[in-house]
């Protein structure tokens, strides 16, 4: 599981450790990281030209230290200081000991044209808001330049804890960050000025806090993922009811059911006006004619997609007491007071359009600042919400504790459809017995790894991302 802290839990980790600690040294582990780093990406470190933004923090100090250790293996070094009179000191005497000059910020834009790499220690986990204007023109020209973009910590100007970018920030090729994640780094939009991530030890103790944020890997996939013993049968490992489509969205049943096939429960059941298109596609599949209170025997239930204006079928599914998955035209039609009145555990699975509609807010609120709104939602409906996205996150009924992350997507799933198929295998999962948060990131993670391996750099269906999920969870429980 890779997690991510809050910048408060950091500080106060980072207080502990610096106080078992000679001065100092927990910034020297920093800028070993940070100038190992940098020499990776550089290949040859001598006879290269490095330039250094620094800031009047700690987080300049430690592109300041870095440098030193580069400028000793024979690189040229700069340092551009954005506030002359409070740059690090310590850092800045350690530079011009190894040979490094210094230059105002007026000669940085020039300066970074120049570069093979620019290290950004503008600001860390101290900022505040987006870049300050007068390093606006520095992360331009670093943008522009054909140099390396190395981020100290964070790119400058967005958000540690919440992955917001509010104006300008520095866009970097590689964030070298210390500790931990920071949230920021793994949330868009913030995540794409990230660039790859590397995480440096530095011998901070977290295990102890609970992370703001958690992503699954591989491993944490494959042990959640269902079994079936020796001893199953369809209804042991879990019946799925669909209750989708439309005569106008018929397509929406046939996706939901492709991905629930694919999900792990023992039997998909489907109701609704689109049985045949079903039946015809998917032969396996028990279709019935009757509301879902009359369709028999499921241990969970997905309603919404396609659903078009049928609102009683939503009521009746809320209504039902078994976990309950609630997408699409859902959303919009279950009665949040029903919705938070349930006792088996609900999963709603909107994108951004959907979740800004339910809160009231635009979608670029909710596109900005994903992590606030999914927990926002999660408390409103006493419910569990998987916010889709690039990025797609899931926050445990109530909206509190870690949420989690999911970072297998690709650009390639924002495709019609894509959505239909990740309810039904969510939906599989959750009636195979997976908690709701459990159903989802796993569902998300699957969904988001079928399609990467499905597009492999084209473009695809959500029929292929479906047909995809078996390939996706053979990697997973195989170990990749
Ligand atoms: N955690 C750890 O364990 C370790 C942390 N370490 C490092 O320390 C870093 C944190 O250092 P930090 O606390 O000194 O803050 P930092 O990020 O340098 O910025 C503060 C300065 O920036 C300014 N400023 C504010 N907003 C701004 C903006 N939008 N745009 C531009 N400037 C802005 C603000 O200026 P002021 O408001 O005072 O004028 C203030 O002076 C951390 O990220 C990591 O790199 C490692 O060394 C070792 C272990
Ligand atoms: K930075």
């Amino acid at each position: 599981m890779r997690t991510a802290y809050s910048v408060e839990t950091v500080r106060t980790a980072e207080r502990e450790l610096m106080a078992r600690l000679p001065e100092g040294a927990l910034m020297q582990r920093a800028a070993a990281g940070l100038a190992a780093a940098c020499a990776d990406l550089l290949g040859r470190v001598y006879g290269s030209r490095v330039v250094l933004l620094v800031g009047s923090g700690d987080n300049g100090g430690d592109a300041l230290y870095a440098g030193a250790r580069l400028a000793r293996r024979g690189a040229g070094v700069t340092a551009v200081l954005l506030n002359p009179e409070r740059a690090h000191a310590g850092g800045l005497a350690a530079l011009r000991r190894a040979g490094g000059t210094v230059a105002g910020a007026g000669q940085g834009e020039g300066l970074v044209a120049r570069a093979d790499l620019v290290v950004d220690g503008i600001v860390g986990i101290g900022g505040k808001g987006g870049l300050r204007p007068e390093a606006v023109p520095l992360a331009v020209a670093a943008e522009r330049s054909r140099a390396a973009v190395v981020a100290v910590d964070l790119p400058s100007g967005v958000d540690a804890d919440t992955g917001e970018v509010r104006g300008a920030a520095v866009r970097a090729d590689l964030t070298v960050t210390f500790g931990t994640h920071k949230p920021g780094l793994l949330i868009d939009p913030a995540r794409e000025y990230a660039g790859s991530v590397r995480l440096v030890d530095i011998g901070l103790e977290l295990e102890a806090v609970p992370p703001e944020l958690e992503a699954l890997q591989h491993a944490d996939v494959a042990r959640l993922l269902p079994v079936p013993g020796a001893e199953s049968d369809k209804y042991r490992r879990g019946v799925v009811g669909i209750a989708a489509g439309s005569a106008r969205y018929p397509g929406a049943a046939v996706l939901a059911v492709s991905g629930a096939l694919r999900g792990g429960a023992g039997a998909v059941r489907y109701v609704g006006p689109a049985a045949d298109a079903v039946i015809a596609r998917f032969p396996e599949t028990l279709v019935s004619d009757q509301g879902p209170a009359k369709a028999g025997r499921v241990q969970a239930w997905v309603v919404g997609p396609g659903a078009g204006e049928d609102a009683a079928t939503v009521a009746e599914v809320v209504a039902a007491d078994v976990p309950v998955l609630i997408d699409a035209d859902g959303l919009r039609l279950a009665e949040p007071a029903a919705v938070r009145g349930r006792t088996a555990p609900t999963l709603m699975t909107p994108h951004a359009g959907e979740a800004a509609a339910l809160l009231g807010v635009s979608r670029e609120e909710v596109e900005g600042g994903r992590l606030a709104a999914v927990r926002e939602l999660a408390g409103r409906y006493g419910a569990v919400v998987l916010l889709k996205g690039s990025t797609t996150l899931v926050a445990s009924a109530g909206g509190q504790g870690a949420v989690r992350v999911n970072a297998t997507g690709t650009s390639w799933l924002a495709t019609a459809g894509s959505g239909d198929v990740l309810s039904g295998l969510a939906g599989s999962l959750l009636a195979a017995g997976l908690s709701a948060v459990d159903a989802g990131s796993c569902a998300a993670y699957l969904h988001g790894l079928a399609g990467r391996l499905t597009a492999d750099g084209a473009p695809v269906g959500a029929h292929d991302v479906a047909a995809g999920v078996p390939a996706a969870w053979r990697d997973v429980v195989r170990g990749g």
